[in-house]
């Protein structure tokens, strides 16, 4: 059986480099380059690098800033793209669907590609059925361009389809510093921390009388969001359209 050809763009990233070695560990894989416009021993451009590649898969770890033209020539150029990549809106997402199915291609975009982060948007898309009173805070390294991250988006987005809408918190409430209660998602609230020595973290924390319910998920390794990616360049060729999450390649 041929191997499946992979090209990495964002490859001398912090997750670049964890998808390039997991490629090369993988023997039905086959790594056909990176692309990285910094790097002499990268190709500089997507394009430049399909071209020479030929990948059947391009993974995408790059920047909110370049992700969108990234995935639009991919398509074009008959490539299907598994994004990492955070910092898409709703909007962009769907204009980039409705042109992977004009052009009658696959890929799949996942705000987050760890087992455990799927199970915790999932028990907390559950437990807002029955306890509205929710708040998110997700933690990550000081390196991060994007805020909320786009786990926390993806969380708020299922709580949203679960949780009755309610008003939460005092009807007189005053923010003293700008800021300090968060940015508002439909009615409840997302907090952002960035500190060095974090990786990626979140807590869902819901409130009820006399009780609270706290599901938090931990990336303690960039490692923990491989078996995800692994996944999904084996499953996204039998995709059509842009498929957005993990869980939708999960039994
Ligand atoms: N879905 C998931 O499970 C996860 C998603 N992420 C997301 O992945 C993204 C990358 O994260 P991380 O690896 O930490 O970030 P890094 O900053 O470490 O890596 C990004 C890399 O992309 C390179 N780059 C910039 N522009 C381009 C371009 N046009 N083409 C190719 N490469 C380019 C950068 O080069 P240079 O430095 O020279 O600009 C850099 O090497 C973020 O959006 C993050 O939120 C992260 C972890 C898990
Ligand atoms: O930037 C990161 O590091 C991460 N980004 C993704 C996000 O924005 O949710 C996934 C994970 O949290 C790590």
């Amino acid at each position: 059986m041929s191997k499946m050809k992979v090209m990495v763009a964002g490859a001398n990233g912090k997750m670049g480099q964890e998808v390039v070695k997991m490629v090369l560990n993988d023997e039905e894989l086959e790594y056909v380059g990176g692309v990285d416009p910094t790097e002499s021993d990268c190709y500089r451009t997507l394009e430049e690098g399909i071209i020479a590649g030929r990948p059947d898969v391009y993974v995408d770890f790059t920047t909110p800033h370049v992700v969108k033209k990234n995935i639009e020539i991919a398509l074009q150029m008959g490539v299907s793209p598994v994004v990492g990549t955070t910092g898409l809106s709703q909007e962009e997402i769907s204009t980039l669907d409705k042109l992977a199915k004009e052009l009658d291609i696959g890929g799949l975009i996942a705000p987050n590609f760890a087992i455990g982060a799927v199970l915790m948007m999932r028990f907390s898309e559950i437990a807002a059925k029955y306890m509205p009173h929710v708040e998110i805070i997700e933690m990550h390294h000081n390196q991060k361009l994007d805020a909320p991250s786009g786990t926390a988006i993806k969380t708020a987005e299922l709580i949203s389809k679960s949780r009755k809408k309610i008003y939460q918190g005092h009807p007189d409430e005053k923010e003293v510093l700008k800021g300090a209660r968060g940015g508002e998602y439909s009615g409840f609230r997302i907090h952002s921390v960035r500190l060095p020595g974090l990786v990626a973290h979140q807590e869902v924390i819901f409130g009820d009388l006399g009780q609270t319910l706290t599901i938090r998920h931990d990336s303690i390794h960039r490692e923990s969001f491989m078996p995800g990616v692994n996944l999904a360049i084996k499953k996204v060729k039998s995709l059509r359209g842009i498929v957005y999450g993990l869980e939708h390649l999960l039994d």
